[in-house]
């Protein structure tokens, strides 16, 4: 345990670290602003001392006119030293301001830059990432462990940098004023501290379960909001709400031995200030009030014991500094590790953003060369054998099958979700798609799957989505095509109406017709169909289909069918067996639906019948 939070710790402190570095001109002006900082904190307890030591010697002139100055006075005149005094005040000012801009603004860079890093890493993932993911721990990583990092980068690196310095400047002034007082003294905050980093470190421990207990709330909570329309169409308010209870219990059960933990923390910290304040007054009466050294005594009383005090009361500030920076760190820690873990994560495949081979069009045929394929997640169970298959160009195929035969999984390798496991998909007459620049082969394929996927933005913004330089009339010209232009016109706010979040606002058959006017307007060489009208009612699916022929007519598609409707007019049709088979046959409608085999068995059980 203790091994793994050393290493919690040492991540946050690589993250910020190389931001530091990064940053280097905003990093000196912060520590030149701590150094500033303490160098103001150490002219207040030695300013003290001259000023007493000047007002003493003064007195003492006027009392007796063959007074010498004490030991260790600089010769300053009280009033100097009040001039002298605040100035420091000034530059404290200045120090505290300065610090506090830059380092905010420093925390803001570290966030931010690590937000956008997170997010890239998150849209640049492969999908198998997601297959195991809740939607809302992913949230809390990219919101709120970014943003703890950023808040911390500069609190803790700073008040570490403070209080040691403030701790350092401390110990020394005592040990200037009167060694032997502060040798005790100095013993007695030794103690306290090793009280308090015991304290600490059993807190944090429990802490860290704490964080990562709200990350799997929060996660329950956004994955619960997400499925909103499951748990009103089943009635279970009451169980979700019984549920979130429960959940919470677990949560405030963690809280308890915190609540000790921290507990000690102030508690060591509180009656170390009190301590630590009384002993000097203790040690002082205990070595000078014996009586054996009177001519240091008067000294000390006299010129020495106010600066001590103040120096000393310079000691107790970092407690209170760690005592707010311990909890941060524990924080800052998990949230290091959870940032790390994502921006480390591998991809299982490459999409070759940066060094493939980019392609300007989708021309011939598509060759499918003894592929075979398992998914990555679940390597043991075979999804299709070893075939060969040929997509050729500006012909149209359907792929039939039971549930599970491996249709989808078909789309899903054309659209390089996943590689094959064994073999090659070739685009291009010679070019393996697993090594084209991903993006620049997306362009050319078009993907209608039955839940359409529309944005949070305008219609304009979620038709132009993968084809953004197209204009505006473009955009138009394409809804009258996919015959949604109507529709669009009657809202009062037009092509500018903001489409609510997961398309909530329109009906599955609109939410249909605006991704086809998306495939109208980006003009596909590679069509690829996945059940899209699997979701709609008759009348809708057939006004739908109707598009969607339109949009297949030449070029490449690829159906992926449940309906008999959308598959009568393809070139071919695929049959996949149950159970890993892979292609059973092959043929036009006619030729399949006449001939004993899987396919006439599926249509003779009414499995592509018209209904289903
Ligand atoms: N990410 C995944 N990890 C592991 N197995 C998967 C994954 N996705 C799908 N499968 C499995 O692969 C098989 C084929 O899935 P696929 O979605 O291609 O079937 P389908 O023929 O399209 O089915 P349906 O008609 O029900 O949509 C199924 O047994 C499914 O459980």
């Amino acid at each position: 345990m203790k091994a793994k939070k050393i290493s919690k710790n040492t991540e946050f402190f690589k993250i910020v670290g190389r931001y530091y570095l990064k940053q280097w001109k905003l990093t000196i002006l912060i520590i030149s602003m701590v150094l500033l900082f303490a160098l103001t904190r150490i002219m207040i307890p030695m300013l003290t001392q001259q000023m007493t030591m000047s007002i003493i010697y003064e007195a003492n002139k006027i009392l007796n006119s063959n007074a010498l100055p004490p030991k260790g006075f600089w010769g300053l005149h009280w009033n100097i030293c009040i001039y002298i005094a605040l100035a420091v005040v000034l530059m404290d000012i200045i120090a505290t301001f300065l610090f506090n801009f830059f380092g905010y603004l420093m925390g803001r860079k570290i966030e931010v830059d690590l937000r956008n890093r997170i997010l890239e890493k998150l849209v640049r993932q492969d999908i198998s990432y997601y297959s195991d993911k809740k939607i809302g721990e992913l949230l809390t990583k990219v919101v709120s462990d970014t943003q703890v990092i950023g808040e911390w980068a500069v609190n803790i690196p700073s008040s570490i940098g403070i209080s040691i310095s403030q701790i350092f400047i401390a110990v020394a002034m005592t040990f200037i004023f009167d060694w032997k007082i502060a040798s005790a003294g100095f013993t007695v905050f030794l103690i306290i501290l090793i009280m308090f980093v015991f304290a600490y470190m059993n807190t944090v421990k429990k802490y860290e379960k704490i964080r990562l207990k709200i990350e799997e709330v929060n996660g329950n909570v956004t994955d619960r909001v997400a499925t909103v329309r499951l748990i009103k169409t089943t009635g279970t308010e009451q169980y979700e709400a019984d549920k979130f209870r429960e959940e919470h219990k677990g949560y405030y059960k963690l809280q308890k031995p915190v609540a000790s933990g921290l507990s000690w923390m102030l508690t060591v910290v509180f009656a170390g200030e009190f301590i630590i304040s009384f002993s000097a007054s203790i040690f002082a009466a205990l070595f000078y009030g014996l009586g054996n050294d009177p001519e240091r005594a008067k000294y000390f009383f006299e010129n020495t014991f106010a600066s001590y005090m103040l120096a000393q009361a310079i000691l107790i500030g970092p407690l209170y500094t760690l005592l707010n920076s311990s909890f941060g760190l524990a924080m800052s820690g998990v949230a290091a590790i959870q940032v790390t873990q994502t921006l480390n994560s591998k991809s299982i495949m490459d999409p070759h953003y940066y060094d493939g081979i980019e392609i300007n069009e989708l021309k011939g045929n598509i060759v499918f060369k003894d592929v075979e394929f398992r998914y990555p997640e679940k390597p043991e169970k075979l999804i299709l054998p070893k075939f060969n298959f040929e997509f050729k160009e500006g012909t149209s195929y359907a792929f039939v099958g039971e549930t599970g035969s491996g249709k989808s999984t078909i789309a899903r390798l054309l659209l390089r979700f996943y590689d094959p496991s064994n073999g090659e998909i070739i685009i291009n007459h010679n070019k393996n798609l697993k090594d084209i620049h991903l993006s620049s082969f997306l362009k050319y394929v078009g993907y209608v799957e039955q839940e359409p996927q529309i944005l949070f933005g305008d219609v304009f913004e979620n038709v132009k989505y993968g084809k953004f330089e197209a204009t505006d009339e473009e955009v138009i010209e394409a809804c009258k095509k996919a015959e949604i232009h109507n529709l669009i016109e009657s809202w009062p706010e037009g092509y500018k109406t903001i489409l609510g979040e997961r398309g909530f606002m329109l009906s599955g058959g609109q939410k249909q017709r605006l991704v086809i006017a998306r495939m109208f307007l980006k003009d596909p060489q590679l069509l690829i169909l996945d059940e899209a009208t699997s979701a709609l009612d008759n009348i809708v699916e057939k006004e739908i289909q109707a598009k969607l022929n339109e949009l297949m007519k030449n070029r490449t598609s690829v159906t992926i069918a449940h309906r008999l409707s959308t598959i009568k007019n393809v070139d071919e049709i695929i049959v996949l067996g149950a159970n890993g088979k892979g292609i059973v046959q092959r043929g036009t409608f006619d030729e399949l639906v006449n001939k004993p085999g899987h396919f006439k068995n599926l249509y003779d059980a009414g499995l592509m019948s018209e209904k289903n």
